[in-house]
């Protein structure tokens, strides 16, 4: 067996990236939310990559910082406290293992209700509640923006028609901390990859992702390759969940996404995951359908595809089940 040394593995990975950014230069859209014709970029972008990244979003810093400060002092914690906050079932703090079918990623989280006070079980947490209350009530103020600009571009009405699924009191949000300590086994594995959260589409409408400086997360291309979307803890960026995807029935696409652990930096990103009230029917919007169109789903409720979702593997495709067999 031939051995290599780490100089010829990081050449190795070294020349695959390389490739792959010259076939695929960082094409990842920016959308400047100060700017009055930002709906049309927004709906360019969710057609073509289901993502995109969200400058001049009107978040605070302080509060990003403050929460950041607040996560990082959780995750520092020793593992006897994190794990007072109780296992993720699905809320809690999980460590290695994502979700309850198997899957396990180099990452450490902490996911909760959106729409309740978090229940954290550590010593004074006064502080980090207050933390996350704030960025998320600024956050949910902005993702209410963007949904309002996608009906406004669809030229669908009321423009709340997606933006007041998020803000109904009984709405599903989910919140989650993702901190990837750096990895070791990144510069000995092979081709240079080790997965911090493996690929998977969001179920929810849209996902508010922000994250420190550090590299991690690509996305899926429709041609299926992968390209890394580079940092920046100045913005957000935006994914298209399943539920926009059943909305306007395929014309905008849940974009794959993954993360890959870093060897040397460690990752740590906040993610708020807009969810619908449980008893609301996911189905095309009717205002989008022209003439004898067919949905390409089944009816189901935001109920019925959550359970389904949470009894699935990351990887899965979870819309397969839901399709409409004779509409394709
Ligand atoms: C493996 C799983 C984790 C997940 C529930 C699931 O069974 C399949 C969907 C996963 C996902 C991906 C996006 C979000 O991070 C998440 C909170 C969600 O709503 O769906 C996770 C779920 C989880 O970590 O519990
Ligand atoms: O941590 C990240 O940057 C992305 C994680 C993610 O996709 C998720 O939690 O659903
Ligand atoms: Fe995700």
């Amino acid at each position: 067996m031939v051995i290599l040394s780490k100089a010829a593995i990081e050449q190795f990975s070294y020349v695959r990236n390389k490739q792959a950014a010259a076939l695929f230069p960082p094409l990842i859209p920016t959308v400047d939310l100060s700017k009055p014709d930002s709906k049309h970029h927004i709906i360019k972008a969710c057609e073509e990559f289901g993502f995109f990244k969200v400058i001049n979003h009107g978040v605070p810093m302080e509060f990003i910082s403050r929460l950041e400060s607040e996560a990082t002092k959780f995750f520092s914690l020793p593992l006897s406290e994190k794990d007072k906050t109780g296992q993720p079932k699905p809320y809690g703090y999980g460590n290695k293992r994502i979700g309850s079918n198997g899957d396990v990623g180099w990452v450490e989280y902490l996911l909760l209700t959106a729409n309740q006070d978090p229940n954290l079980a550590t010593e004074n947490p006064e502080n980090f509640r207050d933390a996350l209350n704030n960025y998320m009530a600024a956050v949910k103020k902005m993702a209410c923006e963007i949904l309002e600009r996608v009906a406004d571009g669809l030229k669908i009405q009321p423009r709340n028609v997606l933006s007041k699924l998020m803000m109904d009191e009984q709405s599903d949000s989910v919140f989650r901390l993702n901190h990837y300590p750096p990895c070791p086994d990144v510069v000995q594995s092979l081709n240079g990859n080790v997965i911090g959260f493996g690929e998977h589409t969001d179920p929810q409408i849209i996902s508010v992702l922000r994250s420190n400086n550090t590299s991690g997360l690509q996305i899926s291309l429709k041609d299926g390759s992968w390209i890394s979307v580079p940092p920046d803890h100045h913005s957000f960026f935006i994914n298209v969940g399943d539920s926009l995807q059943v909305m306007t029935n395929g014309r905008f696409k849940s974009v794959k996404h993954r993360v890959l652990a870093n060897s040397i930096k460690s990752r740590l990103s906040m993610i708020y995951f807009c969810g619908p009230p449980l008893r609301e029917k996911i189905a095309p919007l009717p205002s989008l359908m022209r003439g004898d169109q067919q949905s390409l789903y089944k009816e189901f409720t935001w109920f019925e595809y959550k359970r389904s979702a949470y009894n699935s593997r990351l990887a899965d495709n979870r819309l397969m089940h839901f399709e409409n067999i004779a509409a394709s």
